[in-house]
C-alpha cells in the first residue's frame, strides 16, 4: 500500500473509492486482496497512523468541532433544535475514527425492514454472515472501564423497570435490557479499533497492498463521466491543485450520508428541476438524492451528584438501556445512553447551569417517523449542504412523545437505589416541569443528535422512483457509479448504526468482485 502525500498525483486505478471512512476503508481494504486489480482510496482528511488524539478513545469529545470535523450545521428546526452542530470525521477511518465505537449488531427486524423496503437481498438471513467477517476487535467494556455509577445505573434501572440486565448486547437478539456496551476497542489500551485500525493499518504496517493507493488529503468535488459511465472522480489536493483519479472499472463512493449526496448533487445526479434552479447542468434526473433524511434525535436530563465520579471509563457513555413501551414493537422504541458526565451544551443555551460533577440520560427515538432532507442551495462545491431533519414534525407526534416518556422513566431510574444515592438534584429539566407539554418542549428545545445521519442515497427496488441505488448498490440509470456507505439505508436501525455500515462495507465488497472477480462466477452474492 503506497500513501500518497498532498500535491503528488494520483492517475487511474480499477477501482476508486471516494471517502476513506468507515465503509470506505472495508471496502477498499477487501477490493484489494484480489492483487489482479488496483484500487485508489481518496480520503479529504489526513492519516490517522500514530496520531493518539484520534487513537485513543477516551478523547473522542476533543474532536468534536475540530481541524478533523467538517462540522456541519442545520437549517431552522421551527419544532426543534437549530443549533445541532452535526459532526462527521475528516480523517482516515471516517467517523468511526472519532466517534464513541458503540458496536451493535443490527437487530434481525432492522434487516429485515430493509429488505421489506425493496432491498432485495440485505434481509436478516443474508446479512448475518457479514458480521462474522468484520475484522474489528468489538468486546464488552472492560472490567477495570467499568465505573461505580454507571454499573448503579444499570442496577437501578433494572429494577425500575424490570428490564433484563444484559452481558453482550450482541449475543442475541434484544427487546430490552440494560448494561455496558460492547465497543469496538482495546480495553487494555483504549486504542480504537476503528475501520482503519482494523482493515489498513496492518496492510500498512505489512506493505503487503501494493495494489492499494491511498490519496490522503484530498477532496473529489465533482465526478466525471462518459456519457452516462462513470469515468474517474475531479479531485482538490491540499495545495489547492487539481486533477482527476480515473476508474478503468468503478467508482463507489463512500463519503457519507451528506458528503455523498452532495458529491452527486454537483455531478448533476439528482432532483433535476432543483439543480437547474442552481445551475448545475443535469446529468441524471434522481429526484431521491438527499431525500429521506434520517436521524437518531435524543434529549437530555442532568443530575448534580453528591460527590466527585469516579475517573475510570471507556469513554464516558458506555452504559444505557433499551426499553420496549409498545408490545406490538418488533425491536426496543426507546434507548438511553448513560453519560458520566454532565452533557448540559444544549441546556446551557436555554439557561440551565452545569454542576461542577453529574451525570446525564440521554434517551433516543430508535424508529423515528420525522423524515428530512439534505440540499445544495449553491453550485460552488465549497459551500456546504443544508441539512434539514426536520426534527419532531411527524404528524402523530410519535418523535416528541417518545422523548417525553423517556424524561419519565428517566426520573423513574434516578429515584431508585443504588443509583438514587449518588443523586443530589435534578439540573435540568428540573423537578417543576412535569406537564406533558412542557416536557415537550423541553425536550424538543434541547435536543441532540446522536450523530446518526444516514438514508439520503437509499437503496429500493427498481420500481422505487425515490430509490437512489438499487439492492446491489449501482447508482439507478448509470453505469460504473454505486454508492455504499450509511447514506444507502432505507431505514435506520434501532441500534447505533456503526457495525451496519461496517457490514454494509463488506456486502459491497462481494457485489462488486461478484460481477467482475473469475473466482466468483456467477455472483454468488449478488
Ligand atoms: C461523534 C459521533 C459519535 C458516534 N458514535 C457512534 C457509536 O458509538 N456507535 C455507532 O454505531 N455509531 C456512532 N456514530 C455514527 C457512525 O460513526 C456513523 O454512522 C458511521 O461511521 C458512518 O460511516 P460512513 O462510512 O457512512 O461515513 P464516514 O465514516 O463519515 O466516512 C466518510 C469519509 O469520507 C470522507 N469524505 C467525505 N466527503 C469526501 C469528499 N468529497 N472527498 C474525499 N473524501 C471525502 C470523509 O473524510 C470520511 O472519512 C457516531 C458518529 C459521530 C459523528
Amino acid at each position: 500500500m503506497s500513501t500518497e502525500t498532498p500535491g503528488s498525483r494520483s492517475t487511474s486505478a480499477d477501482y476508486v473509492v471516494v471517502g476513506g471512512g468507515t465503509a470506505g476503508c472495508v471496502l477498499a481494504s477487501r477490493l484489494a486482496e484480489d492483487p489482479g486489480v488496483t484500487v485508489a482510496l481518496i480520503e479529504g482528511g489526513p492519516s490517522d497512523v500514530g496520531r493518539s488524539d484520534v487513537l485513543t478513545l477516551r478523547r473522542w469529545l476533543g474532536l468534536l468541532g475540530g481541524e478533523l470535523d467538517y462540522d456541519y450545521p442545520t437549517t431552522e428546526q421551527p419544532r426543534g433544535n437549530s443549533h445541532i452542530r452535526h459532526s462527521r470525521a475528516r480523517v482516515l477511518g471516517g467517523c468511526s475514527s472519532h466517534n464513541t465505537l458503540i458496536s451493535f449488531k443490527p437487530l434481525p427486524s432492522d434487516w429485515d425492514e430493509w429488505a421489506d423496503a425493496g432491498a432485495d437481498g440485505w434481509d436478516h438471513a443474508a446479512m448475518e454472515p457479514y458480521w462474522g467477517r468484520l475484522r474489528n476487535t468489538i468486546v464488552p467494556v472492560g472490567e477495570r472501564d467499568r465505573n461505580a455509577i454507571a454499573r448503579d445505573f444499570t442496577d437501578a434501572a433494572r429494577r425500575a423497570l424490570g428490564v433484563p440486565l444484559i452481558e453482550g448486547f450482541n449475543r442475541e437478539p434484544f427487546t430490552e435490557g440494560t448494561g455496558f456496551f460492547d465497543l469496538a476497542y482495546h480495553p487494555e489500551t483504549n486504542q480504537r479499533s476503528s475501520a482503519s485500525a482494523a482493515y489498513l493499518h496492518p496492510h500498512l504496517a505489512a506493505g503487503d497492498r501494493p495494489n492499494l493507493e491511498l490519496v490522503l488529503e484530498t477532496w473529489a468535488y465533482r465526478l466525471e463521466f462518459d456519457g452516462t459511465r462513470a469515468t474517474g472522480v475531479r479531485v482538490r489536493h491540499a495545495d489547492g491543485s487539481t486533477g482527476v483519479v480515473r476508474a478503468a472499472r468503478e467508482v463507489v463512493v463512500c463519503a457519507g450520508a451528506v458528503d455523498t449526496p452532495r458529491l452527486l448533487l454537483l455531478s448533476g445526479i439528482g432532483p433535476a428541476a432543483d439543480l437547474t434552479a442552481l445551475g448545475i447542468p443535469v446529468l441524471h434526473d434522481l429526484p431521491g438524492v438527499g431525500e429521506n433524511l434520517l436521524d437518531h434525535p435524543e434529549s437530555v436530563i442532568v443530575w448534580e451528584t453528591d460527590r466527585p465520579i469516579p475517573e475510570n471509563s471507556a469513554m464516558d457513555s458506555d452504559a444505557g438501556l433499551f426499553v420496549r413501551r409498545d408490545p406490538a414493537s418488533p425491536g426496543p422504541d426507546l434507548m438511553f445512553h448513560f453519560y458520566q458526565i454532565p452533557f448540559t451544551d444544549n441546556p446551557e443555551r436555554l439557561g440551565y447551569e452545569r454542576p461542577a460533577h453529574g451525570v446525564s440520560m440521554t434517551p433516543n427515538i430508535p424508529k423515528p417517523r420525522s423524515r428530512g432532507r439534505l440540499y445544495l442551495t449553491s453550485a460552488d462545491p465549497s459551500v456546504k449542504p443544508a441539512l434539514d431533519f426536520r426534527y419532531f414534525t411527524d404528524p402523530e407526534d410519535y418523535d416528541a412523545r417518545t422523548l417525553v416518556d423517556g424524561i419519565r422513566l428517566a426520573r423513574e431510574i434516578a429515584a431508585t437505589r443504588p443509583l438514587a444515592g449518588w443523586l443530589r438534584r435534578e439540573v435540568c429539566p428540573g423537578p417543576g416541569l412535569t406537564g406533558d407539554a412542557e416536557l415537550s418542549e423541553y425536550a424538543r428545545r434541547a435536543a441532540h443528535t446522536v450523530y446518526h445521519p444516514a438514508g439520503t442515497c437509499r437503496m429500493g427496488a427498481p420500481g422505487d422512483p425515490l430509490a437512489v441505488t438499487d439492492p446491489q448498490l449501482r447508482v439507478r440509470g448509470l453505469e460504473g457509479l454505486r454508492v455504499a456507505d450509511a447514506s444507502v439505508f432505507p431505514t435506520i436501525p434501532a441500534v447505533n448504526p456503526m457495525v451496519a455500515v461496517l457490514m454494509a462495507g463488506e456486502k459491497a465488497a462481494d457485489l462488486i468482485r461478484g460481477t467482475t472477480s473469475p473466482e466468483r462466477p456467477g455472483g454468488a452474492h449478488r
